[in-house]
């Protein structure tokens, strides 16, 4: 029985969770093209917004958690921070506003490829200078993030665009001020992995962290073996010491970085050490 009323909990949870169709209107300015993602809280939609007549992304609270007041609150944080970044590499905020009781942003439309596609699907790959030329100009958004006392706490592969050869961040759905102690005090960490509390923590050290498994995925895009053997990173890239230490550092297993200018300043000195 109770599973009989689980099931038809969660269809009419899907049913209501359905996305507006295409070409309709929201809000009688923008005019839904398509959705572009289908998250556990969000609806994403590519629109056309009727006064600018750009392309736009709109993002909606999934109905089903409108009234959630932890769904309401990732909505309001997500909104506050993003009309504070104000930098070409991080979409632009639009509006916000609700629209038949539901809750919906808009912001720029980023027209490029997400660097998980451009890995996996397209087969980009990244030796380590390039890698470490990549990480300047991300280290360059998130270094901006910073000086607004905002950390991004979900840098990962999906999150990075590359659009006309620059890059862009987005997703700011897990971002906080670093001074917000209200949410990190609701947050508890306590029952995460490892891995999520270290890319989760309120401090500028888990964009790091989360940096640092980025350079591990850019660097393994150009990776060969024919070894059956799995070895630790260290051992299998084909990497120069400084970029390694460097990474431990950025992953915590040795001396976290607790500041951006040093990060920096280790980085320029591995791609000086590559590039001599
Ligand atoms: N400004 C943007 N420009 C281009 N594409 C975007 C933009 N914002 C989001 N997207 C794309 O829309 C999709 C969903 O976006 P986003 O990751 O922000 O939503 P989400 O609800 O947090 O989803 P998820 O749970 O998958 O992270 C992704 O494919 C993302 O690449």
């Amino acid at each position: 029985m109770n599973r009989l009323f689980y099931r038809i909990k969660k269809l009419k949870q899907k049913l209501i969770d359905r996305p507006l169709p295409e070409d309709t209107w929201i809000s009688d300015r923008y005019h839904i093209k398509r959705v572009i993602g289908l998250g556990s809280f969000g609806i994403t939609y590519l629109c056309r917004d009727q006064e600018t007549r750009k392309l736009c992304v709109v993002k909606q609270v999934k109905p089903s958690r409108r009234k959630d007041k932890a769904s309401i609150e990732m909505y309001e944080n997500e909104v506050s921070i993003m009309k504070v970044l104000n930098h070409p590499a991080i979409p632009k905020f639009i509006s916000s506003f609700q629209y038949k009781g539901h809750l919906f942003f808009a912001m720029d439309y980023v027209n490029g490829e997400n660097i998980e596609d451009a890995i996996f699907a397209k087969g980009d790959r990244y030796r380590e200078k390039e890698a470490l030329l990549f990480m300047e100009e991300l280290l360059d958004i998130v270094e901006y993030i910073h000086s607004q006392g905002i950390i991004h706490r979900d840098i990962r592969l999906p999150n990075v665009i590359k659009a006309d050869g620059n890059l862009f961040l987005i997703d700011f759905g897990l971002a906080r001020f670093l001074h917000d102690q209200i949410h990190s005090d609701f947050e508890n960490l306590e029952n995460y992995p490892v891995e999520k509390r270290l890319r989760r923590q309120n401090n500028v050290s888990s964009d790091f962290y989360a940096l640092g498994h980025f350079l591990l995925y850019l660097l393994y895009s150009s990776f060969e073996s024919d070894s059956k053997d799995e070895q630790p990173w260290e051992q299998e890239l084909n990497i120069t010491n400084l970029t390694k230490q460097m990474i431990k550092r950025m992953l915590q297993s040795e001396d976290a970085y607790h500041d951006i200018h040093e990060l920096r300043n280790d980085l320029k000195h591995s791609l000086s050490n590559i590039s001599s």
